[in-house]
């Protein structure tokens, strides 16, 4: 192309085949904009078009095959929008039908009758005859080229209706690769590389995935995309850890009176040897004069909250303020309380600021933490948009539960003139495949044990028919002083209907536990603020025996009192979120229970979900079997932050190419942590690009 632009960034309806209409609809359905995108749109599975089948081979299987025989019988039938376009195709075995409603007069100009075509397409049993719609059909003669495997890519509908079929596609793909060439798709990974992983070039994998002429190149072009990927976010990481490693950070180098008066005079409990080993971790960290980037890995209710406290006393000692971040308001309070709470004593102030405090307050907390009077800030969100400037914050505490993106961390960073030290707190435990590619370039530490006193949490699976059972239980539980959480589940796509029944289930809660004898409260997303919290807080405070709610209370409530957790529908929550629910309970030293109501007909999947449940309390086996089951799409709210979208690896299936980028990226780094070698010029290209597009931007 002109002015040293590569032909891949050439608009797509410049390419034989596509043109302005059908550039739009690409472009519009598929955001296929550039020869580029069109490249990278990879086929998901390929048809063996080799094989001939005989008609009366076809026994019932609706699947995709390709016959060869005489046309006979073309004909239209119906009127207006169902008229069709029929046809019969016959070899000498049996007939079959096909039959086109779109593109009639197109396709009936290109077939004529008792000459002989070969047909694909995906055979379909209706009204006791076999027929094929919309078969691709071509004049079968001495030199008809049969096709070998034929790639097929995802579409919509739209575009098949507006005639971009399969093979139409496969056209436009094969006119693209006789403009692309071998030097248009460089190289990117070094020689060195290539060899010792044994990975096929670039332009081989891009053309073989596209049109792989034997299963075996298939093969090595998708082994050798997928490392690309992996070993791509693992540069990124790894250099950013490097960053870290380099980044100067504020000293704390004072234990001062703050740390040793909470410590000695206002700890409600002796520190588990964990508690105490990453506090002193931390520390360690933050005395050096580097950043710390620290990730706290630590079970439901395994007491990072203090550790999260005294770090913040750490830094106020040392003249600096401290922020904690949670993602949603019910933690984001629930933090600011406990932390208020414990603090109560020492007179120093902690303000709570979420989207939802406004005027006179918001504009109050904003002036504190600018003029440095306000040392301590819990909030949401609002805490990294634009008018919160802290004066000098010197460490942010982040409770991520998964859902702030790498990117977002860092945008903490830019208000100071040195970053803030960070730790990240995760209750869930992390699979190390997950962990390296969402938290690779933090340090971690783990709180791996409880506070003394626990006692496992007994977990049962109960069917509907024994809940007058179930509710006398409850009303043991309640009867001896403890507290009880009924969960029911919201999920996006049906909230109307999960409402309905939230409020049925109040009512029924309602005649199970007499108000004369016991106290409810409720809890939901759509419950204005005030109404919530004040009813969150009854609970709290023990004037509600049972809380009825729905997920909202999934992250963070610490109600040491309550001993039973009990899910309705069990079987349409996710494993790490039951875990979740599941350690609201067993956080005082009473024995807790957690119960899992389903009806009598629980689907398979479920049922596997509610037995792990069951079987097991260890928070790193339930994540490893959701990452399993779920994969990490959804489960960490990664899709937002997009850390994880790769289109072809997939961090479950594909753990062994990680490890293996791993050490790759690590050992290239190690050598060459600018990347200034002339091997990696291609890559640092790549990075650059990459990073301009992506989340990564945030960060480089
Ligand atoms: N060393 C300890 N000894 C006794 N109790 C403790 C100790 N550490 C924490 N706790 C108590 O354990 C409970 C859970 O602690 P915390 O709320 O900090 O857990 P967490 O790790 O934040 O859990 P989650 O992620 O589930 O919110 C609290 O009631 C807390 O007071």
């Amino acid at each position: 192309m002109n002015n040293g632009t590569s032909i891949l960034e050439s608009p797509i309806e410049f390419l034989k085949g596509v043109g302005p209409m059908r550039g739009e609809l690409l472009r519009t359905e598929l955001g296929i904009a550039t020869f580029e995108d069109l490249l990278y749109h990879f086929p998901y599975r390929y048809f063996d078009r080799s094989q001939i089948t005989k008609i009366a081979a076809v026994n019932g299987l609706t699947e995709f095959a390709q016959f060869a025989g005489i046309l006979i019988n073309i004909g239209e039938e119906g009127d207006g929008r169902k008229k069709r376009l029929t046809a019969t195709l016959y070899d000498d075995t049996r007939r079959i039908e096909l039959v086109w409603f779109q593109n009639i007069n197109w396709v009936k100009k290109s077939i004529t009758e008792g000459e002989r075509y070969i047909v694909f397409g995906k055979v379909a049993h209706y009204g006791g005859y076999y027929n094929i719609s919309h078969p691709e059909i071509e004049a079968w003669n001495s030199d008809t080229n049969i096709p070998g495997r034929q790639p097929v890519y995802s579409t919509t509908e739209k575009l098949r209706l507006r005639g971009i079929t399969n093979r139409s596609f496969a056209k436009i793909t094969q006119s693209l690769f006789e403009k692309v060439k071998p030097h248009d798709i460089p190289e990117i990974l070094p020689s060195a590389i290539l060899s010792q992983y044994q990975l096929c070039n670039r332009y081989s994998a891009i053309r073989w995935l596209h049109y792989p002429d034997t299963e075996h190149h298939e093969e090595m072009a998708r082994y050798r995309m997928k490392w690309e990927e992996l070993f791509i976010s693992q540069i990124l990481i790894g250099r950013l850890r490097l960053q870290h490693t380099i980044q100067r950070g504020w000293i704390f180098d004072k234990v001062g009176g703050a740390f040793n008066t909470f410590f000695n005079h206002h700890l409600p409990f002796q520190l588990t040897g964990a508690q105490k080993r990453v506090l002193k971790e931390i520390r360690q960290d933050t005395a050096t004069g580097r950043q710390m980037n620290r990730l706290l890995q630590g079970d439901v209710g395994s007491g990072k909250t203090i550790v999260a406290l005294m770090s913040m006393l750490l830094a106020l000692d040392n003249g600096f303020q401290a922020c904690i971040m949670a993602p949603t308001e019910i933690l984001a309070t629930q933090h600011f309380n406990s932390i208020s709470g414990l603090l109560e004593e020492m007179g120093i102030t902690i303000k709570l600021l979420t989207g939802n405090i406004k005027g006179k307050e918001r504009k109050a907390i904003l002036a504190g933490l600018a003029d440095g009077s306000l040392s301590f800030v819990a909030g949401t969100h609002a805490l990294i948009e634009d008018p919160v400037i802290f004066k000098n914050l010197g460490l942010a505490v982040i409770d991520e539960q998964h859902r702030f993106g790498v990117g977002q961390r860092a945008k903490l960073w830019k208000k100071n003139e040195l970053p803030p030290h960070v730790l990240v707190m995760t209750a869930t435990p992390i699979p190390r495949t997950l962990a390296m590619t969402l938290y690779g370039d933090l340090e971690v530490s783990v709180i791996d044990e409880l506070p003394p006193g626990r006692q496992e949490i007994k977990t049962v699976h109960r069917r509907d028919t024994a809940r007058a059972k179930v509710m006398e239980f409850m009303r043991h539980e309640i009867d001896k002083g403890r507290q009880a959480y009924i969960v029911y589940p919201l999920i996006e796509e049906s909230e109307k209907l999960d409402y309905e029944s939230l409020m049925q289930g109040y009512e029924q809660v309602k005649m199970w536990f007499s108000e004369d004898r016991y106290r409810t409260a409720m809890v939901h997303g759509r419950m204005e603020a005030e109404l919530k919290e004040r009813n969150m807080a009854r609970f709290v405070k023990g004037e509600a025996n049972i809380l009825v709610a729905t997920t909202v209370i999934e992250v963070g409530v610490n109600v040491p009192n309550a001993s039973v957790m009990l899910l309705e529908s069990a079987e349409r929550f996710g494993l790490s979120q039951m875990h979740q629910l599941r350690g609201r309970v067993g956080r005082g030293a009473e024995q807790s229970y957690c119960i899992l109501m389903t009806g009598s007909k629980v689907g398979e999947e479920s049922v596997k979900r509610i037995n792990i449940m069951v079987s097991t309390t260890d928070g790193f086996k339930i994540a490893e079997e959701d990452l399993a089951m779920r994969g990490p799409g959804d489960m960490y709210g990664t899709k937002q932050s997009g850390v994880l979208k790769f289109k072809l690896a997939d961090i479950v299936h594909d753990s062994a190419i990680l490890e293996e980028t791993r050490h790759a990226a690590l050992a290239l780094l190690t050598a060459d942590p600018r990347l200034e070698l002339p091997q990696h010029q291609g890559l640092k290209t790549t990075l650059r690009n990459h990073a301009s597009q992506s989340h990564w931007a945030k960060i480089s």
